[in-house]
């Protein structure tokens, strides 16, 4: 653990006493970019709630580093789109989210806010209404709320379903920059990697039960996600795309398949 944000150590994690993922293993070095990868339902978000302590461990250990403070981005914001609240009152409410005692004077208040607001690129939105903000606008405003505090570990769940591909690249290299600048470990789940390619440090890929973690280069190969997915798979690498391929069944049009396993990823399955 020395010096590590985070650390999972033998971590089996589920409901009901049935374990979705065991034998979790990994750790991350403040400042590191990592991904959590897997397919729908693999158990991406059950694991993220087991780190904030919000699922409890069926099994193992999790430490976090630092001050022991973790922020969090669950998956789908509801945000009203009347509600009457600007973009930079939804940051300044995460100054608030545990903090007993003495609230901070205004004009304090006021300047972390600032700084915020400027780290994620947001100046141009902050006095208008979140419901009015466009998905990528409202995860600058989520990831600055849950940063504003300054947390040693920051997990986001699934922060690109439902963006355009620019404002895809713009929250990875946003996220990129923020677990360099300030030191955080960012661990953000998807079900294709590709986005995260460009950043990612460290890669956690969750199937079947299992994970595994390390570089890109390491755990993205034929031989480790066979391994782990306990069949023939095929790593692909297409116009810097990597698809991830698996021999048997029929092929897949994996768009429209959402409700399986690996289908509704990256997977491609040749007859
Ligand atoms: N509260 C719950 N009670 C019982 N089972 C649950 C609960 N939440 C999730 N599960 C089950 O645990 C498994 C993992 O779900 P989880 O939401 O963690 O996966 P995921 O990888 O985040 O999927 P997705 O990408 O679809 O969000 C699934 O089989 C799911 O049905």
């Amino acid at each position: 653990m020395s010096g590590d944000a985070l650390a999972l150590e033998g971590v089996a994690v589920g409901h009901g006493g049935r374990a979705v993922l065991s034998g979790v293993g990994f750790s991350l070095a403040p400042g590191s970019f990592a991904g959590l990868i897997g397919p729908n339902g693999s158990g991406k978000t059950t694991l993220l709630r087991a780190i904030l302590g919000l699922v409890p461990l069926l099994d193992g250990r999790v430490t976090i580093g630092g001050r022991g403070q973790v922020g969090y981005v669950p998956q789908s914001i509801a945000l009203d789109r009347f509600m009457p609240v600007r973009a930079r009152d939804v940051i300044a409410l995460g100054l608030d989210g545990h903090r007993l005692g003495i609230p901070l004077p205004s004009r304090r208040r006021r300047a972390l806010v600032d700084e915020m607001i400027d780290a994620v690129g947001a100046t141009g939105f902050a006095d208008r209404r979140v419901g009015d903000l466009s998905g990528g606008q409202q995860q600058r405003v989520m990831i600055a709320h849950a940063l504003i505090r300054r947390p040693d570990v920051l997990l986001l769940d699934e922060p690109l379903a439902s963006l355009d591909l620019r404002s895809t690249a713009e929250v990875v290299s946003l996220l990129a920059r923020l677990a360099r600048e300030a030191k955080v470990a960012v661990l953000m789940s998807a079900h294709d990697m590709n986005p995260l390619l460009p950043a990612m440090d460290r890669i956690v890929y969750v199937a079947e039960g299992r994970a595994v973690a390390g570089t890109v280069a390491e755990v993205v190969r034929g031989a480790v996600l066979s391994a782990l997915y306990g069949a023939h798979i095929d790593v692909l690498r297409v116009h810097g795309r990597v698809l991830v391929v698996a021999a048997g069944g029929g092929p897949h049009d994996h768009d429209h398949d959402h409700a399986h396993g690996e289908d509704a990823m990256h997977v491609v399955r040749i007859p």
